[in-house]
């Protein structure tokens, strides 16, 4: 059975466009049409402004194909010579609403808060004109010039496109690949050009080919008005006025210029149409899980990691002598008047795993991410110091940090497939994050490519570089997402529950891959999981967390045979992998308090089988019960010690 598809099966999006009979027809009509204007002056076989009135409103026959109009004008002179300033009025119109909706669209959509509301009201404002009226207003104070009045009416219409744009914008900009960017020290300028406009794109085709004909409509309007260029200067729109005039007597006239107007109009719809379908089903296709990227419903394969090369490496001792490669100090976190994270302390030193432990919502990730400086909005920092090579990340230059994010930190997240863009193959992804961080030209950065995916252990490097995020296994994904985090050679690799969504046959490559690099590379890893089986395997110290909190943090070895306070002797008792023999897992009674809920006291203190009145009355601080061992509870004479059996 075939499981993954090769990447030259995938249609590209030029194939995709132009499988649809639509596209050919609307791109076949407009390209005449368009190459029928700008040639008017070559192909009409009569003047269109020379009149013969011995010949009045002839019908179509062998000398005018389209016949003459009031004044024996030949009509399918006029209706070609009338094409370009046509088309020049709804090109003026679409650009202008393109450049402005989608440039307002996609920076408000993006960055939000002020930016997004001033750009908001700006909005509010352009669409509650009266576009007629200004348009009008316009053709009186500008000489009745038609280009004035097609740009303004572009500025009224982007208010549509950017809306269009700003809600297309806040979904792509909820991608994890897109968020993976921003920890990887992509610009803003450049994640929205690279990542989130080709996503937007084909909803704002759709708007832009109804504001084409809507452009159309209005030019003629106006024409059909008088406005604009004058007669006997040949129009769409002045041809259908003069039609209309005599249309009791020779009704004929107003086929050719008022079929020329429909047809256009149709045109731009169905193209719109076209490229908005040709660009969702490719998003549809690269979507990890869709029928598409696994034929006949198949699953991906499995990675097939390139062979160890010899035994598991002894952990490397961490060195002490160096500054650490973080050292987060009393942090502290809110969302509105909740208090996510208090007081959270914790180090890194060079070349060392720090574990961080705990529940769901005890605030692993909000760590992580605080690190990076990535919190999401309306999170914010209350106090402490992010330190990272001497400098506070936290309360420094937030380009400072941007330049640091993927060079000295960076993030590998448990969802490896929606990390990477489905747009891009894995090698274009990997060569724009090598030649950013090392600042190589494009060639040496596709050697250094190969050598990443190679340093990850996949096999056949150069084909893995060809396909596209959806045709790799989500061990392969994996491999490539850590490939794209070594790019900048960081010092500090944050791994948030990199196995999580791995078959459990890869988990053990992943994390035997981890630790080889991080053996080769010298790097620091702060691994955030909730396997006491992952930190009893890769990680130099523990550090759990509760409710927000550090509450105990030592060596791992220590943690393991000497917990401390009682969350931690729940957590390890409530461990699976150490369950040899016992029918029914010991739980700890509860759930975590959620962050608008903490009490002034010991948070763990409701849950906690040692609870008593000091622990609620005021707030307990980390105290120190051993070398390297602190934990935050102040019952530690009462808990038993080494591998005393006690759950909380
Ligand atoms: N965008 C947000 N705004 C406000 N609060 C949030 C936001 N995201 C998470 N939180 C809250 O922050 C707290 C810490 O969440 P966090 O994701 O750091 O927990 P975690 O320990 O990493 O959990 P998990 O293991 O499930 O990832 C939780 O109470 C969560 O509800």
């Amino acid at each position: 059975m075939r499981l993954v598809r090769s990447p030259s099966e995938a249609p590209g999006l030029v194939a995709r466009f132009a499988h649809q009979p639509r596209a050919w027809l609307s791109c076949g009509f407009l390209g005449v049409l368009v190459l029928a204007s700008i040639l008017a002056p070559w192909l009409t076989p009569y003047d269109p402004l020379a009149q013969d009135l011995s010949s009045v409103r002839a019908s179509p026959g062998a000398g005018h194909w389209l016949g003459t109009d009031t004044l024996g004008r030949d009509v399918l002179s006029r209706l070609l010579a009338g094409g370009l300033p046509s088309l020049l009025g709804v090109a003026e119109a679409t650009v202008t609403a393109a450049v402005i909706g989608v440039t307002a669209g996609v920076v408000g959509g993006f960055l939000g808060g002020w930016t997004d509301r001033a750009i908001g009201a700006a909005v509010d404002l352009l669409l509650a004109m009266p576009v007629v009226i200004i348009v009008l207003s316009v053709l009186a104070v500008f000489h009745s010039s038609m280009p004035a009045a097609m740009v303004t009416f572009g500025v009224l219409a982007a208010a549509g496109i950017s809306r269009v744009t700003r809600s297309a914008t806040l979904s792509v900009r909820e991608e994890v690949y897109v968020a993976a960017a921003r920890v990887a020290g992509v610009p803003k300028r450049r994640i929205i050009l690279r990542h989130v406009l080709p996503r937007v794109a084909g909803p704002v085709i759709v708007q832009l080919s109804l504001i084409a004909g809507g452009a159309l409509l209005v030019q003629t309007g106006l024409s059909y008005l008088g406005l604009g260029a004058q007669p006997p200067a040949p129009t769409w729109g002045g041809m259908i006025a003069e039609a209309a005039g005599v249309m009791q007597q020779s009704p004929w006239l107003l086929l050719p210029s008022g079929v020329a107007i429909g047809a256009t109009i149709l045109a731009f719809a169905l193209l719109g149409d076209a490229i908005r379908d040709t660009l969702s089903d490719h998003w549809a296709a690269t979507r990890p899980g869709s029928s598409a990227a696994s034929p006949g419903g198949g699953v991906p394969a499995p990675a097939a990691p390139a062979p160890a090369s010899g035994p598991t490496p002894a952990r490397p001792e961490p060195s002490r002598s160096l500054s650490p490669a973080l050292r987060i100090e009393g942090l502290n976190l809110a969302a509105g008047g909740a208090h996510l994270l208090r007081d959270v302390h914790l180090e890194v030193l060079p070349g060392e795993t720090v574990g961080l432990v705990g529940e769901s919502g005890c605030g692993k990730t909000m760590t992580a991410l605080a690190t990076l400086g990535v919190l999401p909005a309306g999170v914010h920092l209350t106090g402490g110091r992010i330190m990272m090579d001497g400098q506070d990340v936290a309360g420094g230059d937030k380009r400072v940090l941007g330049r640091m994010r993927g060079r000295h930190m960076a993030m590998i997240s448990q969802q490896p497939m929606t990390a990477l863009d489905p747009c891009f193959r894995v090698g274009s992804q990997l060569s724009e994050a090598v030649r950013r961080h090392r600042g190589i030209s494009r060639t040496q950065a596709r050697a250094c490519v190969i050598e990443l995916l190679e340093m990850v252990r996949l096999p056949d490097p150069g084909s893995v570089a060809r396909r596209y995020p959806h045709q790799l296994s989500g061990g392969m994904a994996q491999r490539v997402a850590i490939a794209m985090a070594l790019a900048g050679r960081p010092r500090l690799l944050i791994a948030d529950e990199p196995t999580t969504a791995l078959d459990v046959t890869v988990q053990a490559d992943v994390l035997d891959l981890l630790r080889r690099l991080q053996q080769d590379m010298r790097m620091s890893i702060l691994l955030i999981t909730h396997d006491w089986g992952v930190v009893a395997d890769l990680c130099d110290r523990a550090v759990v967390m509760y409710a927000g909190e550090v509450v105990e943090s030592s060596s791992t070895e220590e943690l393991f045979a000497n917990p401390r306070h009682p969350y931690t002797r729940g957590l390890l008792a409530a461990n699976p992998q150490a369950s040899e023999g016992r029918r029914r897992l010991p739980t700890i009674p509860g759930r975590v308090p959620s962050p608008d809920r903490r009490e002034p006291g010991c948070q763990f203190a409701p849950r906690c089988g040692f609870a008593d009145s000091r622990c609620v009355t005021h707030a307990i601080g980390m105290a120190t019960t051993g070398p390297g061992h602190l934990s935050r509870c102040v019952h530690d004479e009462r808990i038993p010690g080494p591998k005393g059996a006690v759950t909380a």
